[in-house]
């Protein structure tokens, strides 16, 4: 693959983008590869200059490495000799050129996005489930567990950040094409927006699942309307929008869509009660409760509108995901299924065995309750799953093991304690991700929001300790629930991933030794 420099000047004047350009007459003019990591060059690279942590002497390393052009938003003296692209925004430029040098792989896939403050994962995980049933296997994903771009073992790998970095993603989307897939399902990140990671992508299908305030504070959201208006760029780039009517900021939702997609490629979906005297638009597919268990989920997806009932999708679904939220997540990515062609009978065999790791793992122990593990880790996650059991289990007591994670989200440490003084009666608060942060100190932050006449509160650190004690302590009949990690396989401490065994492989540990029994999770 390759790309020249008069090709790169081309888009980025299209673009707007280009400030100035300085062209060596004595090197190559063509670039065989791209990178933002001196690290990681080859001869003829074309190199972008980005992010905070950005330093001149990178430039230096990577023109020694055999880069010869680089893309800035200022001149360096460390680049003299090579091609200079001085652009307005370096991060749009990334974008935009590596699109070009991957030879614009979204053109070969059905490229269907999700965001939403919760429920992203999941509802990509249904989807592929369901497309995995058309095309043979052959639908990629960008999730924040696992990427996947081929259909062999090593083409499935763990994702560093839910949506990549702009050369990332093209480079994937890239192999997914050539690995024969056919379909994308990518999880899109207010981040994704808020960094251009996805400038320039336009989606066949793209789906807002909920918004509550999450992800604001240092190195994320300055407030609630940045995040929000970083969320809502995702249906501005749909052709095709499917919205959950139920939404917090509804009416903006529904604007950003029709700012670029007409209301009949608009697709609104709520459970069957769910009414509201602002709501201006006609739902067009509503979903039923069938029964909910800890067996299974069972939902109806009711085709309304006269637009939803051109689609054959109505009828039953059985998931094999616990909780009644998932019942909106799984009518999402049904409705979803049914724009891109598919039956009843398909999606319901697709989306039944679908599980997500880290994500509602469940242990029925003889002695000590339920056990569960999952990756619920702000305030409307927790509210979502601790009510569900609430109401499940007929008001079990419930023993919470959580932290909040250091250098991002504060928002999250006040919501938990909303959420815990709501529905836990004992709560263990430790470690998770603390980052250059003290974990005693956001466990104490978390703590001061609780109401104590409430809920029992231990601040115990040591996560592994903390899920001990927890499921130690819990009785038959109780609940215990283990918040935030999921399969995570580290902890960031100090910059650091230092490696940690992961909660679902901590709890199974406890229970067998407990239990002297070999049962395991299912979700
Ligand atoms: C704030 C933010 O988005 N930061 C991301 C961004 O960092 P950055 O552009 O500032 O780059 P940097 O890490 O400061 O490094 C500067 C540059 O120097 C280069 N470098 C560095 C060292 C060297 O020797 N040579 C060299 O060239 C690096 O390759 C980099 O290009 O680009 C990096 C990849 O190029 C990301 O890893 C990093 O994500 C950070 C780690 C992160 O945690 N981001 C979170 C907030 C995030 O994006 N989360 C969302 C999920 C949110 C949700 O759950 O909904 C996500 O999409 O994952
Ligand atoms: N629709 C929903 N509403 C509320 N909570 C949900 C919903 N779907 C999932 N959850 C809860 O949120 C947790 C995370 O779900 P999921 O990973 O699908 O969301 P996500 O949007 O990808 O999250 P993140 O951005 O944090 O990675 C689940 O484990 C569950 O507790």
């Amino acid at each position: 693959m390759s790309i020249s420099l008069n090709t790169c000047i081309l888009i980025l004047k299209e673009h707007h983008l280009l400030k100035s350009s300085a062209v060596q007459d004595t090197v190559r003019t063509k670039m065989e590869y791209v990178s933002y990591d001196s690290r990681d060059i080859k001869t003829d690279t074309l190199f972008f200059c980005k992010g905070a942590g950005f330093r001149p002497t990178y430039l230096s390393m990577a023109k020694t490495n055999g880069a010869n052009c680089y893309v800035a938003e200022q001149p360096y003296p460390e680049g003299k000799g090579m091609h200079a692209l001085i652009v307005r925004d370096v991060s749009k430029a990334m974008a935009l050129l590596s699109a070009a040098f991957f030879r614009f792989p979204q053109d070969d896939l059905y490229v269907v996005a999700v965001t939403g403050t919760k429920g992203k994962t999941t509802t990509a995980y249904f989807l592929k489930g369901m497309l995995d049933q058309i095309n043979d296997g052959k639908t990629a994903l960008i999730s924040s567990v696992n990427n996947v771009v081929g259909q062999k073992k090593v083409d499935t790998f763990k994702s560093s950040l839910t949506t990549p970095e702009s050369l990332d993603l093209f480079r994937d989307m890239r192999t997914a094409v050539d690995n024969g897939m056919t379909h994308l399902v990518m999880e899109v990140s207010s981040q994704a927006y808020k960094k251009n990671r996805v400038f320039g992508l336009t989606y066949d299908l793209g789906f807002f699942l909920n918004i509550s305030p999450d992800h604001i504070g240092p190195n994320e959201h300055p407030n609630f309307e940045d995040y929000l208006h970083c969320k809502l760029q995702l249906l501005v780039n749909a052709r095709k929008c499917i919205i959950n009517a139920q939404t917090n900021n509804f009416n903006e939702v529904y604007a950003a869509a029709t700012t670029t997609t007409a209301p009949d490629s608009i697709y609104l979906f709520a459970d069957e009660d769910y009414t509201s005297p602002a709501l201006k638009h006609p739902i067009d597919f509503r979903y039923s409760s069938e029964e909910i268990d800890m067996a299974r989920t069972k939902f109806k997806v009711l085709c309304v509108s006269d637009k939803a009932k051109e689609l054959p999708i109505a009828g039953e679904y059985q998931l094999k995901m616990l909780g009644d939220f998932n019942e909106s997540n799984g009518t999402a990515a049904v409705i979803g299924a049914g724009l891109v062609g598919m039956a009843h009978d398909d999606a319901a065999k697709g989306i039944s065995t679908v599980t997500v790791p880290g994500r509602m793992q469940t242990e029925i122990t003889a002695s000590h309750g339920v056990v569960v593990v999952d990756y619920a880790h702000n305030e409307a996650s927790m509210m979502a799953l601790m009510g569900f059991m609430r109401r499940e289990f007929n008001n079990p007591k419930i023993i919470v093991v959580v932290g909040a994670p250091g250098d991002k989200g504060v928002s999250r440490r006040p919501g938990f304690s909303n959420s815990l003084n709501e529905f836990a009666d004992k709560v263990f608060l430790t470690t998770d991700d603390p980052g250059f942060e003290d974990p005693k100190e956001i466990a104490e932050e978390i703590d001061a929001g609780i109401d104590h006449t409430k809920v029992d509160v231990t601040i115990e650190l040591d996560r592994l300790k903390a899920i001990n004690d927890a499921i130690s302590m819990a009785n038959k009949g109780d609940v215990v629930l283990i918040c935030g990690k999921g399969e995570d396989g580290f902890q960031k401490i100090r910059g650091v991933n230092t490696p940690y065994p992961s909660d679902i492989t901590v709890a199974q540990q406890v229970i067998n030794e407990l239990e002297d029994q070999n049962g395991h999770f299912y979700s």
